[in-house]
Protein backbone atom coordinates (compact mmCIF):
# COMPACT_ATOMS: atom_id res chain seq x y z
CA UNK A 1 0.00 0.00 0.00
CA UNK A 2 1.57 3.38 -1.18
CA UNK A 3 -0.81 6.06 0.30
CA UNK A 4 -1.75 7.51 3.64
CA UNK A 5 -5.32 7.76 4.37
CA UNK A 6 -5.40 4.94 1.62
CA UNK A 7 -8.30 5.85 -0.38
CA UNK A 8 -9.52 2.61 -1.79
CA UNK A 9 -9.72 2.14 -5.72
CA UNK A 10 -12.86 0.80 -6.86
CA UNK A 11 -12.61 0.01 -10.52
CA UNK A 12 -10.27 0.49 -13.25
CA UNK A 13 -11.84 0.84 -16.70
CA UNK A 14 -10.85 0.65 -20.27
CA UNK A 15 -12.28 0.92 -23.65
CA UNK A 16 -10.37 -0.95 -25.26
CA UNK A 17 -13.00 -4.01 -25.55
CA UNK A 18 -14.74 -1.81 -27.45
CA UNK A 19 -17.41 0.85 -26.46
CA UNK A 20 -20.37 -0.91 -27.40
CA UNK A 21 -19.90 -4.13 -25.40
CA UNK A 22 -19.77 -2.28 -21.99
CA UNK A 23 -21.88 0.87 -21.63
CA UNK A 24 -24.97 0.16 -23.15
CA UNK A 25 -25.98 -3.28 -22.22
CA UNK A 26 -26.53 -3.13 -19.04
CA UNK A 27 -28.92 -5.32 -17.56
CA UNK A 28 -30.82 -2.77 -14.88
CA UNK A 29 -32.09 -4.47 -11.79
CA UNK A 30 -35.33 -1.78 -10.30
CA UNK A 31 -33.81 -1.42 -6.88
CA UNK A 32 -32.56 2.46 -6.70
CA UNK A 33 -29.54 1.03 -5.16
CA UNK A 34 -28.74 -0.65 -8.25
CA UNK A 35 -29.96 1.65 -10.43
CA UNK A 36 -27.28 3.94 -8.67
CA UNK A 37 -24.81 1.20 -9.57
CA UNK A 38 -25.53 2.13 -13.30
CA UNK A 39 -25.97 5.97 -13.00
CA UNK A 40 -22.30 5.29 -11.36
CA UNK A 41 -21.18 3.56 -14.68
CA UNK A 42 -22.61 5.68 -16.80
CA UNK A 43 -20.89 8.60 -15.23
CA UNK A 44 -17.58 7.12 -16.01
CA UNK A 45 -18.64 6.71 -19.34
CA UNK A 46 -19.65 9.59 -20.07
CA UNK A 47 -17.90 12.12 -17.62
CA UNK A 48 -19.45 15.27 -17.35
CA UNK A 49 -16.90 17.86 -19.09
CA UNK A 50 -15.03 20.29 -17.62
CA UNK A 51 -16.76 24.00 -18.28
CA UNK A 52 -13.99 25.13 -20.36
CA UNK A 53 -13.49 23.19 -23.33
CA UNK A 54 -10.42 21.48 -23.53
CA UNK A 55 -7.53 22.18 -25.48
CA UNK A 56 -7.21 18.57 -26.83
CA UNK A 57 -4.00 17.74 -29.71
CA UNK A 58 -6.60 15.30 -31.05
CA UNK A 59 -9.25 17.26 -32.37
CA UNK A 60 -12.22 19.61 -31.49
CA UNK A 61 -14.75 17.58 -32.99
CA UNK A 62 -15.13 15.48 -30.23
CA UNK A 63 -14.55 18.17 -27.50
CA UNK A 64 -17.77 20.18 -29.16
CA UNK A 65 -19.84 16.68 -28.80
CA UNK A 66 -18.49 15.88 -25.08
CA UNK A 67 -20.17 19.39 -24.35
CA UNK A 68 -23.36 18.95 -26.28
CA UNK A 69 -23.31 15.50 -24.72
CA UNK A 70 -23.49 16.43 -21.29
CA UNK A 71 -26.54 18.65 -22.00
CA UNK A 72 -30.03 18.20 -20.40
CA UNK A 73 -30.72 17.97 -24.03
CA UNK A 74 -29.07 14.40 -24.78
CA UNK A 75 -30.39 13.21 -21.93
CA UNK A 76 -34.26 13.80 -23.09
CA UNK A 77 -32.58 12.68 -26.57
CA UNK A 78 -31.41 9.43 -24.96
CA UNK A 79 -35.15 8.77 -23.66
CA UNK A 80 -36.29 9.40 -26.94
CA UNK A 81 -34.10 6.88 -28.23
CA UNK A 82 -34.03 3.98 -25.78
CA UNK A 83 -38.51 4.43 -25.34
CA UNK A 84 -38.41 3.59 -29.31
CA UNK A 85 -35.76 1.46 -29.65
CA UNK A 86 -36.53 -2.84 -30.09
CA UNK A 87 -34.08 -5.34 -31.14
CA UNK A 88 -33.81 -6.11 -34.70
CA UNK A 89 -32.10 -8.04 -36.79
CA UNK A 90 -32.34 -6.08 -40.12
CA UNK A 91 -30.46 -7.71 -43.17
CA UNK A 92 -29.52 -5.06 -46.76
CA UNK A 93 -31.77 -5.32 -49.95
CA UNK A 94 -28.98 -7.34 -51.13
CA UNK A 95 -29.90 -10.10 -48.85
CA UNK A 96 -32.72 -12.57 -48.51
CA UNK A 97 -34.56 -11.13 -45.59
CA UNK A 98 -35.35 -8.25 -43.51
CA UNK A 99 -36.86 -9.35 -40.08
CA UNK A 100 -37.74 -7.23 -36.62
CA UNK A 101 -37.91 -9.21 -34.19
CA UNK A 102 -38.84 -7.13 -30.48
CA UNK A 103 -37.51 -8.37 -27.55
CA UNK A 104 -39.51 -7.38 -24.66
CA UNK A 105 -37.08 -8.09 -21.97
CA UNK A 106 -34.51 -5.95 -23.78
CA UNK A 107 -36.19 -3.12 -22.68
CA UNK A 108 -36.31 -1.92 -18.71
CA UNK A 109 -38.61 0.34 -17.20
CA UNK A 110 -37.84 1.99 -13.99
CA UNK A 111 -39.16 4.78 -11.80
CA UNK A 112 -37.41 7.46 -14.04
CA UNK A 113 -36.90 6.02 -17.07
CA UNK A 114 -36.71 3.61 -19.99
CA UNK A 115 -33.46 1.95 -20.67
CA UNK A 116 -32.81 -0.40 -24.49
CA UNK A 117 -30.38 -3.55 -23.00
CA UNK A 118 -29.45 -6.10 -25.04
CA UNK A 119 -29.54 -7.80 -21.53
CA UNK A 120 -25.69 -8.31 -21.09
CA UNK A 121 -23.95 -5.66 -18.59
CA UNK A 122 -20.26 -5.57 -18.34
CA UNK A 123 -19.91 -8.77 -16.12
CA UNK A 124 -22.14 -10.78 -18.07
CA UNK A 125 -21.17 -13.11 -21.41
CA UNK A 126 -22.40 -13.37 -24.51
CA UNK A 127 -25.96 -15.60 -23.56
CA UNK A 128 -26.64 -12.55 -20.65
CA UNK A 129 -26.07 -15.11 -17.99
CA UNK A 130 -23.96 -13.68 -15.11
CA UNK A 131 -20.41 -14.66 -15.04
CA UNK A 132 -18.02 -14.93 -11.91
CA UNK A 133 -15.29 -12.54 -12.06
CA UNK A 134 -11.92 -13.64 -12.01
CA UNK A 135 -10.76 -13.24 -8.26
CA UNK A 136 -6.70 -12.80 -7.80
CA UNK A 137 -5.41 -13.19 -4.42
CA UNK A 138 -1.55 -11.16 -4.04
CA UNK A 139 -0.09 -11.37 -0.61
CA UNK A 140 3.27 -10.93 0.68
CA UNK A 141 5.31 -9.01 3.36
CA UNK A 142 4.51 -5.22 4.57
CA UNK A 143 6.01 -3.31 1.44
CA UNK A 144 6.96 -6.15 -0.46
CA UNK A 145 5.50 -4.66 -3.36
CA UNK A 146 1.65 -5.83 -3.26
CA UNK A 147 -0.29 -2.84 -4.18
CA UNK A 148 2.74 -1.86 -7.17
CA UNK A 149 1.87 -5.42 -8.45
CA UNK A 150 -1.67 -5.28 -8.69
CA UNK A 151 -1.36 -1.44 -10.15
CA UNK A 152 0.83 -3.08 -12.93
CA UNK A 153 -1.62 -5.99 -13.38
CA UNK A 154 -4.23 -3.88 -14.21
CA UNK A 155 -2.31 -1.42 -16.19
CA UNK A 156 -1.22 -4.91 -18.93
CA UNK A 157 -4.61 -6.69 -18.16
CA UNK A 158 -6.89 -3.75 -20.46
CA UNK A 159 -9.82 -5.18 -19.09
CA UNK A 160 -12.91 -2.68 -18.73
CA UNK A 161 -13.98 -3.53 -15.17
CA UNK A 162 -11.38 -4.33 -12.58
CA UNK A 163 -11.49 -3.81 -9.07
CA UNK A 164 -9.00 -3.49 -6.33
CA UNK A 165 -9.52 -4.42 -2.86
CA UNK A 166 -7.27 -3.98 -0.59
CA UNK A 167 -7.08 -5.75 2.95
CA UNK A 168 -5.72 -2.79 4.71
CA UNK A 169 -9.19 -1.10 4.80
CA UNK A 170 -10.51 -3.82 6.59
CA UNK A 171 -7.92 -3.03 9.88
CA UNK A 172 -10.07 -3.12 13.17
CA UNK A 173 -11.73 0.04 14.97
CA UNK A 174 -9.55 0.72 17.59
CA UNK A 175 -10.52 1.26 21.71
CA UNK A 176 -8.96 3.98 23.65
CA UNK A 177 -6.39 1.55 25.10
CA UNK A 178 -5.15 0.34 22.08
CA UNK A 179 -4.70 3.89 20.23
CA UNK A 180 -2.72 4.43 22.80
CA UNK A 181 -0.65 1.25 22.18
CA UNK A 182 -0.86 2.20 18.44
CA UNK A 183 0.42 5.79 19.53
CA UNK A 184 3.65 4.08 20.61
CA UNK A 185 4.22 1.77 18.18
CA UNK A 186 3.37 -1.54 20.69
CA UNK A 187 0.03 -2.45 18.85
CA UNK A 188 0.51 -5.26 16.87
CA UNK A 189 -0.99 -4.62 13.41
CA UNK A 190 0.59 -7.65 11.89
CA UNK A 191 -1.45 -10.18 13.70
CA UNK A 192 -4.43 -11.78 12.53
CA UNK A 193 -6.59 -10.31 15.41
CA UNK A 194 -5.77 -6.64 13.67
CA UNK A 195 -8.09 -7.51 10.55
CA UNK A 196 -11.94 -7.60 10.60
CA UNK A 197 -12.75 -10.54 8.71
CA UNK A 198 -16.07 -10.62 9.64
CA UNK A 199 -16.70 -7.66 7.90
CA UNK A 200 -13.95 -8.47 4.98
CA UNK A 201 -15.42 -12.24 3.94
CA UNK A 202 -18.63 -10.93 3.41
CA UNK A 203 -17.42 -7.60 1.31
CA UNK A 204 -15.50 -10.08 -1.07
CA UNK A 205 -18.28 -12.95 -1.31
CA UNK A 206 -20.81 -9.52 -1.96
CA UNK A 207 -17.95 -8.45 -4.68
CA UNK A 208 -17.50 -12.08 -6.16
CA UNK A 209 -21.53 -12.24 -6.86
CA UNK A 210 -21.04 -9.08 -8.67
CA UNK A 211 -23.25 -6.69 -5.85
CA UNK A 212 -22.02 -3.49 -4.51
CA UNK A 213 -20.25 -2.89 -1.69
CA UNK A 214 -19.07 -0.67 0.81
CA UNK A 215 -15.82 -0.46 1.79
CA UNK A 216 -14.35 1.56 4.68
CA UNK A 217 -11.30 4.28 4.37
CA UNK A 218 -8.38 3.07 6.22
CA UNK A 219 -5.75 6.18 7.84
CA UNK A 220 -2.33 5.19 8.54
CA UNK A 221 -2.15 8.51 10.16
CA UNK A 222 -4.52 8.35 12.90
CA UNK A 223 -5.17 4.67 12.91
CA UNK A 224 -8.66 4.54 12.43
CA UNK A 225 -11.00 3.63 9.76
CA UNK A 226 -12.74 7.25 8.51
CA UNK A 227 -16.30 8.32 8.77
CA UNK A 228 -16.64 8.25 4.73
CA UNK A 229 -16.72 4.94 2.68
CA UNK A 230 -15.65 4.04 -0.54
CA UNK A 231 -18.87 2.14 -2.76
CA UNK A 232 -16.90 -0.83 -5.16
CA UNK A 233 -18.79 -2.81 -7.39
CA UNK A 234 -18.52 -6.22 -8.77
CA UNK A 235 -15.92 -6.29 -11.81
CA UNK A 236 -14.93 -9.07 -14.53
CA UNK A 237 -11.44 -9.09 -12.58
CA UNK A 238 -10.95 -9.04 -8.61
CA UNK A 239 -7.69 -8.46 -7.20
CA UNK A 240 -7.61 -8.84 -3.33
CA UNK A 241 -3.98 -7.76 -1.52
CA UNK A 242 -2.87 -7.71 1.83
CA UNK A 243 -0.23 -9.06 3.98
CA UNK A 244 -2.42 -11.81 5.18
CA UNK A 245 -4.08 -12.49 2.49
CA UNK A 246 -4.08 -16.13 2.55
CA UNK A 247 -4.47 -16.60 6.37
CA UNK A 248 -8.70 -17.17 6.67
CA UNK A 249 -9.68 -20.32 4.84
CA UNK A 250 -12.79 -18.90 3.83
CA UNK A 251 -10.95 -15.91 2.03
CA UNK A 252 -8.78 -18.56 0.76
CA UNK A 253 -11.44 -20.48 -0.83
CA UNK A 254 -13.01 -17.25 -2.94
CA UNK A 255 -9.16 -16.73 -4.47
CA UNK A 256 -9.05 -18.39 -7.93
CA UNK A 257 -5.35 -17.25 -8.52
CA UNK A 258 -3.12 -16.66 -5.77
CA UNK A 259 0.01 -14.49 -5.69
CA UNK A 260 2.78 -14.06 -3.34
CA UNK A 261 5.00 -11.15 -3.62
CA UNK A 262 8.49 -12.13 -2.23
CA UNK A 263 10.81 -9.10 -1.97
CA UNK A 264 13.92 -9.49 0.59
CA UNK A 265 12.97 -8.31 4.13
CA UNK A 266 16.43 -5.41 3.90
CA UNK A 267 14.09 -3.45 0.64
CA UNK A 268 11.04 -4.45 2.50
CA UNK A 269 12.53 -2.57 5.52
CA UNK A 270 14.08 0.64 3.69
CA UNK A 271 11.21 1.05 1.82
CA UNK A 272 9.11 0.82 4.42
CA UNK A 273 10.79 3.21 6.28
CA UNK A 274 10.42 5.87 3.63
CA UNK A 275 6.95 5.09 2.99
CA UNK A 276 5.96 5.22 7.03
CA UNK A 277 8.04 8.15 7.66
CA UNK A 278 6.80 10.38 4.24
CA UNK A 279 3.31 9.06 4.11
CA UNK A 280 2.37 7.30 7.15
CA UNK A 281 3.30 9.83 10.08
CA UNK A 282 6.16 7.88 11.46
CA UNK A 283 9.47 9.04 12.94
CA UNK A 284 12.53 6.53 12.22
CA UNK A 285 12.87 4.84 16.02
CA UNK A 286 9.00 4.34 15.99
CA UNK A 287 9.05 2.24 12.54
CA UNK A 288 12.59 0.50 13.81
CA UNK A 289 10.54 -0.68 16.84
CA UNK A 290 7.70 -1.49 15.13
CA UNK A 291 8.73 -3.48 12.71
CA UNK A 292 11.70 -5.39 15.08
CA UNK A 293 9.01 -6.17 17.69
CA UNK A 294 6.24 -6.81 15.40
CA UNK A 295 6.07 -6.64 11.63
CA UNK A 296 9.34 -9.31 11.29
CA UNK A 297 8.29 -11.84 13.94
CA UNK A 298 4.67 -11.79 12.16
CA UNK A 299 6.00 -12.35 8.81
CA UNK A 300 7.81 -15.43 10.05
CA UNK A 301 4.90 -16.83 11.68
CA UNK A 302 1.98 -15.91 9.59
CA UNK A 303 3.24 -14.35 6.17
CA UNK A 304 6.09 -16.56 5.12
CA UNK A 305 4.23 -19.96 5.55
CA UNK A 306 1.54 -19.13 3.69
CA UNK A 307 3.91 -18.83 0.98
CA UNK A 308 2.85 -22.74 0.57
CA UNK A 309 -0.62 -21.56 -0.70
CA UNK A 310 0.49 -19.47 -3.83
CA UNK A 311 0.13 -20.55 -7.27
CA UNK A 312 2.61 -17.66 -8.66
CA UNK A 313 5.57 -16.48 -6.43
CA UNK A 314 6.92 -13.06 -8.03
CA UNK A 315 10.16 -12.07 -6.68
CA UNK A 316 11.49 -8.60 -6.64
CA UNK A 317 7.52 -6.98 -7.09
CA UNK A 318 6.52 -4.69 -9.40
CA UNK A 319 9.81 -4.30 -10.98
CA UNK A 320 9.40 -8.26 -12.38
CA UNK A 321 7.89 -7.54 -15.76
CA UNK A 322 8.08 -11.06 -16.63
CA UNK A 323 6.20 -12.70 -13.80
CA UNK A 324 3.58 -10.17 -14.55
CA UNK A 325 3.13 -10.65 -17.83
CA UNK A 326 2.69 -13.93 -16.74
CA UNK A 327 -0.01 -13.17 -14.35
CA UNK A 328 -1.81 -11.27 -17.00
CA UNK A 329 -1.76 -13.35 -19.92
CA UNK A 330 -3.44 -16.46 -17.23
CA UNK A 331 -5.86 -14.33 -16.33
CA UNK A 332 -6.53 -13.02 -20.43
CA UNK A 333 -6.89 -16.91 -20.20
CA UNK A 334 -9.42 -17.29 -17.86
CA UNK A 335 -11.57 -14.64 -19.36
CA UNK A 336 -11.78 -16.16 -22.23
CA UNK A 337 -12.56 -19.54 -21.01
CA UNK A 338 -15.55 -17.74 -18.72
CA UNK A 339 -17.00 -16.13 -21.58
CA UNK A 340 -15.78 -12.62 -20.94
CA UNK A 341 -13.47 -11.65 -24.00
CA UNK A 342 -16.21 -11.36 -26.34
CA UNK A 343 -14.47 -8.88 -29.23
CA UNK A 344 -13.08 -12.28 -30.89
CA UNK A 345 -16.13 -13.75 -30.92
CA UNK A 346 -18.22 -10.69 -32.25
CA UNK A 347 -15.52 -10.23 -34.83
CA UNK A 348 -16.23 -13.80 -36.48
CA UNK A 349 -19.69 -13.96 -35.71
CA UNK A 350 -21.04 -11.89 -38.75
CA UNK A 351 -18.98 -13.89 -41.54
CA UNK A 352 -20.66 -13.72 -44.69
CA UNK A 353 -23.48 -12.10 -43.74
CA UNK A 354 -24.70 -8.96 -46.15
CA UNK A 355 -24.08 -5.60 -44.73
CA UNK A 356 -27.17 -4.48 -42.47
CA UNK A 357 -29.51 -2.40 -44.21
CA UNK A 358 -28.70 0.62 -41.65
CA UNK A 359 -25.22 1.50 -43.21
CA UNK A 360 -25.05 4.26 -45.70
CA UNK A 361 -21.52 4.39 -47.25
CA UNK A 362 -19.80 7.57 -48.52
CA UNK A 363 -19.55 7.98 -52.52
CA UNK A 364 -15.85 6.88 -53.26
CA UNK A 365 -15.39 10.07 -54.96
CA UNK A 366 -11.21 10.69 -55.77
CA UNK A 367 -10.99 12.93 -53.05
CA UNK A 368 -12.58 10.29 -50.30
CA UNK A 369 -9.28 7.74 -52.11
CA UNK A 370 -6.98 10.62 -51.51
CA UNK A 371 -7.95 10.93 -47.83
CA UNK A 372 -7.55 7.16 -47.44
CA UNK A 373 -4.42 6.54 -49.22
CA UNK A 374 -2.91 8.39 -46.62
CA UNK A 375 -4.58 7.32 -43.27
CA UNK A 376 -3.60 3.81 -44.73
CA UNK A 377 0.03 4.21 -45.15
CA UNK A 378 1.76 3.53 -42.09
CA UNK A 379 4.71 5.96 -42.90
CA UNK A 380 1.91 8.76 -42.39
CA UNK A 381 3.10 11.00 -39.53
CA UNK A 382 0.91 11.38 -36.81
CA UNK A 383 0.43 14.93 -37.54
CA UNK A 384 -0.82 14.21 -41.17
CA UNK A 385 -2.97 11.27 -40.52
CA UNK A 386 -4.66 13.99 -38.21
CA UNK A 387 -5.09 16.23 -40.27
CA UNK A 388 -6.16 13.82 -42.82
CA UNK A 389 -8.69 11.89 -40.36
CA UNK A 390 -9.94 15.28 -39.34
CA UNK A 391 -11.18 15.69 -43.33
CA UNK A 392 -12.74 12.36 -43.28
CA UNK A 393 -14.16 13.15 -40.19
CA UNK A 394 -15.64 16.15 -41.73
CA UNK A 395 -17.31 14.85 -44.87
CA UNK A 396 -18.83 11.66 -42.61
CA UNK A 397 -20.18 13.96 -40.76
CA UNK A 398 -21.94 16.32 -43.44
CA UNK A 399 -23.12 13.41 -45.31
CA UNK A 400 -24.26 11.88 -42.03
CA UNK A 401 -26.35 15.22 -41.64
CA UNK A 402 -27.54 15.19 -45.38
CA UNK A 403 -29.77 11.74 -44.87
CA UNK A 404 -31.31 13.22 -41.95
CA UNK A 405 -35.14 12.99 -43.65
CA UNK A 406 -36.29 15.75 -41.10
CA UNK A 407 -36.04 19.30 -41.03
CA UNK A 408 -33.08 20.37 -38.28
CA UNK A 409 -34.57 22.50 -35.69
CA UNK A 410 -33.05 23.80 -32.12
CA UNK A 411 -34.49 20.48 -30.37
CA UNK A 412 -33.92 17.98 -33.39
CA UNK A 413 -30.12 19.49 -33.45
CA UNK A 414 -29.12 17.34 -30.41
CA UNK A 415 -30.52 14.54 -31.48
CA UNK A 416 -28.85 14.49 -34.23
CA UNK A 417 -25.16 14.96 -32.95
CA UNK A 418 -26.14 12.10 -30.26
CA UNK A 419 -25.81 9.76 -33.82
CA UNK A 420 -22.68 11.35 -34.88
CA UNK A 421 -20.81 10.42 -32.23
CA UNK A 422 -21.40 6.55 -33.64
CA UNK A 423 -20.72 7.42 -37.03
CA UNK A 424 -17.71 9.76 -36.01
CA UNK A 425 -15.77 6.29 -34.74
CA UNK A 426 -16.90 4.88 -38.08
CA UNK A 427 -14.65 6.29 -39.84
CA UNK A 428 -13.58 3.50 -41.71
CA UNK A 429 -14.97 0.18 -39.97
CA UNK A 430 -14.63 -3.58 -40.42
CA UNK A 431 -18.04 -5.57 -41.60
CA UNK A 432 -18.23 -7.18 -38.17
CA UNK A 433 -18.16 -3.83 -36.22
CA UNK A 434 -21.06 -2.86 -38.65
CA UNK A 435 -22.96 -5.71 -37.82
CA UNK A 436 -22.79 -5.56 -34.40
CA UNK A 437 -23.18 -1.59 -33.82
CA UNK A 438 -26.47 -2.60 -35.91
CA UNK A 439 -27.59 -5.28 -33.73
CA UNK A 440 -26.61 -3.24 -30.37
CA UNK A 441 -28.61 0.26 -31.88
CA UNK A 442 -30.86 -0.81 -34.26
CA UNK A 443 -32.37 2.39 -34.77
CA UNK A 444 -29.38 4.00 -35.33
CA UNK A 445 -28.47 5.17 -39.28
CA UNK A 446 -24.21 3.76 -39.58
CA UNK A 447 -22.03 5.65 -41.77
CA UNK A 448 -18.99 5.49 -43.07
CA UNK A 449 -16.24 6.10 -45.27
CA UNK A 450 -15.32 2.89 -46.41
CA UNK A 451 -16.16 -0.87 -45.16
CA UNK A 452 -12.82 -3.45 -44.95
CA UNK A 453 -13.93 -7.26 -44.52
CA UNK A 454 -11.72 -8.01 -42.44
CA UNK A 455 -9.51 -7.29 -39.11
CA UNK A 456 -6.28 -9.20 -37.78
CA UNK A 457 -5.89 -10.70 -34.36
CA UNK A 458 -5.07 -7.58 -33.04
CA UNK A 459 -8.35 -6.18 -34.48
CA UNK A 460 -6.45 -4.31 -36.79
CA UNK A 461 -8.43 -3.54 -40.13
CA UNK A 462 -6.82 -4.88 -42.98
CA UNK A 463 -5.82 -3.48 -45.31
CA UNK A 464 -5.54 -0.66 -43.06
CA UNK A 465 -4.33 1.97 -40.80
CA UNK A 466 -3.26 -0.38 -37.21
CA UNK A 467 -5.56 0.85 -34.54
CA UNK A 468 -6.98 4.38 -35.89
CA UNK A 469 -7.51 5.29 -31.98
CA UNK A 470 -4.05 4.58 -31.30
CA UNK A 471 -2.45 6.80 -34.22
CA UNK A 472 -4.29 9.55 -33.98
CA UNK A 473 -4.37 9.61 -30.11
CA UNK A 474 -0.55 8.77 -30.07
CA UNK A 475 -0.55 5.78 -28.14
CA UNK A 476 0.55 2.81 -30.10
CA UNK A 477 2.60 0.55 -28.52
CA UNK A 478 6.71 0.88 -29.25
CA UNK A 479 8.99 -1.24 -29.25
CA UNK A 480 12.93 -0.73 -27.62
CA UNK A 481 15.82 -3.04 -27.82
CA UNK A 482 18.55 -2.27 -24.76
CA UNK A 483 21.11 -5.00 -24.49
CA UNK A 484 19.55 -7.31 -26.67
CA UNK A 485 16.50 -7.93 -24.96
CA UNK A 486 12.90 -6.68 -26.31
CA UNK A 487 10.50 -4.67 -24.33
CA UNK A 488 7.40 -3.55 -25.45
CA UNK A 489 5.74 -0.62 -23.83
CA UNK A 490 2.31 0.92 -23.66
CA UNK A 491 2.28 3.63 -21.87
CA UNK A 492 5.28 2.95 -19.31
CA UNK A 493 3.37 -0.46 -18.02
CA UNK A 494 4.38 -4.26 -18.93
CA UNK A 495 2.59 -5.71 -21.81
CA UNK A 496 0.74 -8.57 -21.51
CA UNK A 497 2.29 -10.02 -24.66
CA UNK A 498 6.34 -9.21 -25.11
CA UNK A 499 6.01 -8.32 -28.96
CA UNK A 500 8.92 -9.62 -30.94
CA UNK A 501 8.16 -8.32 -34.00
CA UNK A 502 7.30 -4.33 -34.64
CA UNK A 503 4.01 -3.43 -33.07
CA UNK A 504 3.29 -1.01 -36.51
CA UNK A 505 0.03 -0.90 -38.46
CA UNK A 506 -0.57 -3.38 -40.97
N1 LIG B 1 10.20 -1.96 -7.41
C1 LIG B 1 10.17 -0.92 -6.58
N2 LIG B 1 11.19 -0.06 -6.54
C2 LIG B 1 11.18 0.99 -5.68
N3 LIG B 1 10.18 1.26 -4.82
C3 LIG B 1 9.12 0.43 -4.82
C4 LIG B 1 9.06 -0.70 -5.69
N4 LIG B 1 7.90 -1.35 -5.45
C5 LIG B 1 7.27 -0.65 -4.49
N5 LIG B 1 8.00 0.41 -4.11
C6 LIG B 1 7.67 1.40 -3.07
O1 LIG B 1 7.61 0.72 -1.84
C7 LIG B 1 6.50 1.13 -1.09
C8 LIG B 1 5.60 -0.07 -0.84
O2 LIG B 1 5.13 -0.56 -2.08
P1 LIG B 1 3.68 -1.15 -2.19
O3 LIG B 1 3.48 -1.60 -3.58
O4 LIG B 1 2.69 -0.18 -1.64
O5 LIG B 1 3.83 -2.41 -1.23
P2 LIG B 1 2.76 -3.18 -0.35
O6 LIG B 1 1.42 -2.99 -1.00
O7 LIG B 1 3.25 -4.58 -0.37
O8 LIG B 1 2.84 -2.56 1.01
C9 LIG B 1 5.81 2.22 -1.87
O9 LIG B 1 6.24 3.44 -1.40
C10 LIG B 1 6.29 1.98 -3.29
O10 LIG B 1 6.35 3.17 -4.03
N1 LIG C 1 -2.48 1.68 11.77
C1 LIG C 1 -1.63 0.86 11.13
C2 LIG C 1 -2.07 -0.20 10.36
C3 LIG C 1 -1.14 -0.99 9.73
N2 LIG C 1 0.17 -0.74 9.84
C4 LIG C 1 1.16 -1.55 9.13
O1 LIG C 1 0.79 -1.66 7.77
C5 LIG C 1 1.32 -2.85 7.25
C6 LIG C 1 0.40 -3.41 6.18
O2 LIG C 1 0.31 -2.53 5.11
P1 LIG C 1 1.18 -2.80 3.78
O3 LIG C 1 0.63 -1.78 2.83
O4 LIG C 1 2.60 -2.57 4.12
O5 LIG C 1 0.91 -4.19 3.35
C7 LIG C 1 1.46 -3.82 8.39
O6 LIG C 1 2.72 -4.42 8.36
C8 LIG C 1 1.26 -2.96 9.63
O7 LIG C 1 2.37 -3.05 10.48
C9 LIG C 1 0.59 0.32 10.59
O8 LIG C 1 1.82 0.56 10.71
N3 LIG C 1 -0.32 1.11 11.22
Amino acid sequence: MAATGFDPPSSASSDSDGYDEHVFFRDIPEEDENLDDYNYRMSLIHPTPPPSRPTSAAGSEYDLLAVLLSTPSFESCLALENSSRQRTTSMSKTGKSSTKKLSAESILQSKTRTIYTAGRPPWYNKAGEQVEPFVIGICGGSASGKTTVATKIIESLNVPWVTLLSMDSFYRVLNEEQHKKAAQNEYNFDHPDAFDFELLLPTLQRLKEGKKVDVPIYNFVTHSRETRTKPMYGANVIIFEGILAFHNPQVLELLDMKVFVDTDADVRLARRLKRDILARGRDLEGVIKQYVNMVKPAFSTFIAPSMVHADIIVPRGGENCVAIDLIVQHIHSQLQARGFKLRPTLAQSYAGQPLPEALALLPETPQIKGLHTFIRNKDTSRDEFIFYSKRLIRLVIEFALSLLPFKVSFQTAWYILFYIELFWSLLTCAESGIHSIAYAFPNVKIVTSAVDPEINENFYVIPGIGNFGDRYFGTEPTITVTGGSIKATAGGSCLSRVETKEASPV
